[in-house]
């Protein structure tokens, strides 16, 4: 049996992940950890091998340097971690000869559009991406929607044309942010999980990828998958798609 500790467990991800777990085979939840408990003691105590983490990025970064210094391997959904951040962890994984899984999007379907949107790139220079979550979301943009960008950007062959200039803009922001030369435009709003849209215009045509989780339930076969090759990660991994 694979050890669990969630934490976040009182979270909409953290306790949606606590039931995934217990429904699952070959693993099981030895503890729930929530803000104001001692992480080492719990992690200690608890006997844990993994620790999946669905907080805030302040806490998820010194989550994993506690897991890491405990041995115990973290499986990271938390968006907002900075590149400087994966330096670090990464850095930290050599140290401590532990390895850590942070997965911007545990839905397969959003693995997949991102897949799709990394090949189209590499035919297809000018795309923007739209991504739409709950208005509870604290960051922005999405995980999701940087990595599809990193992914884009990597991938991409041709020349985008030049954007206009956002003096150009008579409402800060009206155009996006710009996330490694991709635009990205945030939704929130209240009857949306989570959303993404990917749209490349070229003359004469436009080819559209969109992904919609429409509850929670969406990322548990690829957390469970996470911890079920927990044992097979080797240092920093980034993205599930590593795993598939
Ligand atoms: N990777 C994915 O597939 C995926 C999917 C959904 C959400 N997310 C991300 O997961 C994160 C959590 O989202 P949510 O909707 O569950 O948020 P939430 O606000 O419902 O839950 C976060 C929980 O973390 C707890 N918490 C904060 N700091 C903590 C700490 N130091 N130790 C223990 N618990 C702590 C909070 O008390 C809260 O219960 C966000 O960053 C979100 O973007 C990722
Ligand atoms: O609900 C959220 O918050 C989500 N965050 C992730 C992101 O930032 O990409 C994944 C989807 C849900």
């Amino acid at each position: 049996m694979i050890k669990v500790a969630v934490t976040g467990a009182l979270g909409r991800m953290g306790s949606e992940v606590v039931r995934a777990v217990q429904a699952a085979e070959g693993m099981e939840i030895v503890a729930q950890i929530e803000l104001g408990d001692n992480l080492a003691d719990e992690l200690k105590y608890s006997d844990a091998q993994v620790m999946v983490d669905f907080t805030i990025p302040a806490s998820a970064l010194a989550n994993i340097r506690t897991a890491l210094a405990s041995k115990v391997i973290p499986i990271v959904g938390t968006s907002g971690l900075s590149p400087a951040d994966l330096d670090e962890i990464r850095g930290l994984c050599e140290t401590h000869q532990t390895a850590c899984l942070i997965a911007p999007n545990f839905a397969i379907g959003a693995l997949l559009m991102m897949q799709f949107a990394a090949q189209a790139a590499k035919y297809l220079p000018d795309v923007e991406i739209i991504e739409l979550h709950h208005e509870k979301k604290v960051d922005a943009p999405s995980g999701t929607a940087v990595k599809t960008a990193q992914m884009i950007a990597a991938a991409r062959t041709g020349t985008p044309i030049p954007r206009p200039e956002t003096a150009f803009e008579s409402h800060a922001g009206a155009t996006g942010a710009e996330v490694d030369g991709v635009p990205v435009h945030s939704v929130r709003l209240p009857g949306f999980v989570a959303s993404q849209e990917i749209i490349f215009g070229a003359q004469g045509q436009r080819l559209s990828l969109r992904h919609d989780s429409l509850d929670r339930t969406s990322f548990m076969p690829g957390v469970v998958l996470a911890i079920q090759k927990s044992a097979s990660l080797k240092g920093l991994t980034y993205g599930l798609e590593n795993l598939l």
